[in-house]
């Protein structure tokens, strides 16, 4: 099987107008078809119901947002704003809508027209595609380095959770993009995949991914994860981050602290893979994240109802509860810095993870950024 197929997301003029096309993942793994989205709050409806998901892509899909306002000449600060809060915990859904939505302000500002300041955006936008792309590389490069001196000797069997491969990204991820350069690299003896409830994003889109690649995996129920520690099976553990504050605390998908108090407990290194852009200096610590509490339908009723996720269908499914019954469904947990062996960003590693290291890994960011928007208004 290729790995490549549909784009993730994709910015085109269409007969009908410029859209935002995005590989519908609620429908994965059975079908591999596009939504388009040709005004704001399709795509912002895309973005609750999942159908674009994680940390890095959520921030290309609020930039490209903001450029499709831009390009429709509708209120543009309006559509940011939208776009931004859309989700509130993955901090890159926030970063890429506000950077493009400067882009756009900046050629305003130097006396630029509509159309020309919307040109900008777009080239704003596609450079954080671009950017994206490239810092998932660097991150494949540093965290499979990173193991290297962790667990040498090869044969690793590394357990992840949610989805972090090219489904999140403008490259081949975070976490999985990793896994995936250690795979290529012949040391990877199995992926073990968490299932990840109430969404399955480890079932239906990382073992879908790891098919792709060739890879040896097994999915496990999130509930089999401690017997599987328990039995001397996992050499690592491998996720990603929709938020990290600035003392280090991870926030990921709802069973993420779970597998990292397990990892303490067996020995196993812990270890949290996500671009410099997802470190949040304005969140000081794990106790400001605001975590995304979502509906009780996906707990009672799940995916399995219907062909959709959270939408419609999903709430019509096979009830998996008595009625009545109440649910608990964060979308994410929070994961202290002590139970993190490392943070491995696109700018380095944190290992220990420090608010001080964090602090340069970011600040090391800044200056790469601020030399490539000078060579965007140049040209
Ligand atoms: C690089 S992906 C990191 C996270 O965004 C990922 O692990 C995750 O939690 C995604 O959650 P989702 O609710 O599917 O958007």
């Amino acid at each position: 099987m290729a790995e490549e197929g549909v784009p993730v997301i994709r910015y085109e003029e269409l007969p009908e107008g410029p859209a935002v096309v995005l590989l519908d993942q609620r429908r994965l793994p059975g079908e591999e078809t596009e939504v388009v989205c040709t005004d704001v709050p399709a795509l912002v409806d895309a973005i609750q119901s999942l159908a674009v998901r994680g940390a890095p892509v959520l921030g290309i899909t609020g930039g490209y947002g903001v450029a499709l306002a831009a390009a429709l000449r509708v209120d543009v600060a309006d559509a940011a704003e939208q776009l931004a809060n859309a989700r509130p915990t993955a901090v890159n859904l926030a970063y890429g809508a506000r950077r493009v939505e400067a882009a756009y302000r900046e050629a305003e500002r130097a006396g630029e027209g509509a159309e020309a300041a919307a040109v900008r955006a777009l080239a704003q936008a596609r450079a954080l595609h671009r950017e994206d792309a490239e810092g998932s590389a660097r991150l494949a490069e540093y965290g499979s380095a990173l193991l290297e001196e962790l667990v040498p000797g090869g044969g690793l069997r590394i357990l992840t959770h949610c989805n972090t491969g090219r489904l999140v990204s403008g490259g081949e991820g975070t976490a999985l993009a990793v896994v995936k350069a250690v795979h290529r690299a012949g040391a990877l003896r199995r992926l073990w995949v968490g299932e990840t409830r109430p969404l399955l994003q480890g079932a239906r889109l990382t073992a879908y991914e790891a098919a792709k690649a060739g890879m040896a995996y097994s999915v496990l129920t999130d509930g089999a994860a401690g017997s599987l520690f328990a039995s001397g099976e996992v050499d690592a553990v491998l996720v990603g981050a929709d938020r990290i504050a600035a003392d280090g605390s991870v926030a990921n998908k709802v069973g993420t602290y779970p597998l990292a108090v397990l990892a303490r407990h067996h020995r196993v290194p812990f270890v949290a893979v996500a671009p410099v852009t997802t470190i949040d200096p304005a969140t000081a610590s794990g106790c400001d994240i605001e975590v995304e509490q979502r509906a009780a339908h996906e707990v009672t009723v799940g995916p399995w109802g219907g062909s959709g996720l959270s939408g419609a269908e999903g709430k019509e499914g096979r009830a998996l509860v008595p009625v009545g019954a109440q649910a608990y469904n964060p979308a994410f947990d929070v994961t202290p810095s002590e139970l993190v062996t490392a943070v491995v960003t696109d700018e380095g590693v944190a290992s220990p993870v420090t608010a001080e290291r964090l602090t340069e890994l970011c600040s090391a960011s800044r200056r790469q950024a601020s030399r490539s928007a000078d060579g965007m208004m140049r040209s």
